[in-house]
């Protein structure tokens, strides 16, 4: 496989955005930006072996997820996506058709948000695939959800449902055995085709001094890094989460998928009591699945409370840790 040949055959044939005076081709990408905008910008990279497994998901599906992830810190900030650039590290083992199958697949995915390829950078590797994506997209000023905008008295919400990704996971690792097929490959298809919660975040931007984190490493963990950044405390209760109605014969760990699993990219945040109604009334409208799952409580230390029946217990910040795993 030539070099060059496949960054002409991955080159977009057509932009969404007019904005964009050189994207691929030249040494760097440039583009026009708005007034009265700010410009968002997000990196994640997913390596094979510790991201998904080449061996179970296809180069589409890895693709789709490389961008799906950053899509979701876009909109985990209120974000709309824009740009995208993708960085390859391709072993030996990988062809042409190969990379062209991941492109074609984050095409896809990056029209539906009417996001634009703009760059990358493609290199060999004697290690595993690693993939990694950048993604820009825009805000009108000041209007991010930050993690350091919770106050006592906010409402806590989750857009979607949670611990299905990690029930696909353990699919996928045969952890967990399924009633039948379509039981699996619903699971499955959250943990590989996570959707990115773009028009949540985008409503969310539109509210005053929201919150938000997506869910990459576990409920426990963001919502701790909400509290971090805000300084308050967070009760959360667990007959509130919402969850698959099969989630809980899967496996007796469901309700660690729950908390400590990770890769739903769903979001969570946090809103003023007094926007709640209004907020979860319109995004019902726009069919954004939206559910309150607690309140903060209190300014001063960062703490997350967990309420199962009559118990509250301390929610660690425990959840997936790159240095950190059982492994
Ligand atoms: N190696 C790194 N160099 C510089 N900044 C980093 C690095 N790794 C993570 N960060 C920054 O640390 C913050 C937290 O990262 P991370 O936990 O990966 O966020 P997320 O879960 O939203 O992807 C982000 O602002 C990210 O840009
Ligand atoms: C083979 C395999 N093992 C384990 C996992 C679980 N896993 C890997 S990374 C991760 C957390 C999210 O990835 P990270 O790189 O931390 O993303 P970020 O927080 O930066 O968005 C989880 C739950 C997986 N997806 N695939
Ligand atoms: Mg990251
Ligand atoms: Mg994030
Ligand atoms: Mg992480």
């Amino acid at each position: 496989m030539d070099e060059f040949e496949l960054i002409q055959r991955i080159t977009p044939r057509s932009l969404s955005h007019r904005e964009i005076e050189i994207g691929i081709g030249d040494d760097a990408a440039v583009y026009h930006t708005k007034n009265n905008y700010q410009e968002i910008v997000a990196v994640d990279t997913m390596v094979d072996g510790i991201h998904f497994l080449s061996s179970h998901s296809s180069p589409a599906d890895i693709g789709y997820k490389a961008l799906a992830v950053n899509i979701s810190d876009i909109a985990a900030m209120g974000g709309r996506p824009k740009y995208y650039l993708v960085s390859i590290a391709v072993p030996s083992g990988w062809g042409a058709t190969d990379i062209e199958a991941m492109y074609e697949e984050m095409n896809k995915l990056a029209t539906l948000y009417e996001m634009d390829l703009i760059g990358g950078d493609t290199v060999s590797a004697n290690g595993p695939l690693v993939l990694t994506v950048t993604a820009i997209g825009e805000i009108e000023k000041g209007r991010s959800c930050l993690r350091s905008h919770a106050e006592p008295g906010d409402v806590v919400f989750v857009t979607g449902e949670l611990g299905s990704s990690a029930a696909g996971l353990s699919f996928i690792l045969g952890q967990t055995s399924a009633r039948d097929e379509t039981q699996s490959q619903y699971f499955i298809e959250r943990h590989k085709r996570p959707e990115p919660r773009v028009e949540a975040g985008l409503i969310c931007s539109r509210y005053h001094h929201v919150a938000l984190n997506d869910i990459s490493d576990g409920l426990a963990s963001e919502l701790n890094e909400i509290a971090e950044a805000s300084r308050v405390s967070i009760d959360i209760y667990k007959e509130l989460i919402p969850v698959h109605s099969d989630l809980h014969i899967l496996h007796t760990k469901w309700e660690e998928w729950v908390l400590f699993g990770g890769e739903d990219f769903e979001l969570v945040g946090t809103i003023s009591n007094d926007q709640w109604e209004r907020f979860s009334q319109e995004c019902s409208e726009h069919d954004v699945r939206v559910h309150q799952i607690g309140r903060v409580t209190k300014q001063g230390q960062a703490e997350v409370f967990y309420h199962d029946g009559q118990d509250r217990v301390l929610l660690e910040k425990k959840g997936y840790n790159h240095f950190k795993q059982d492994r």
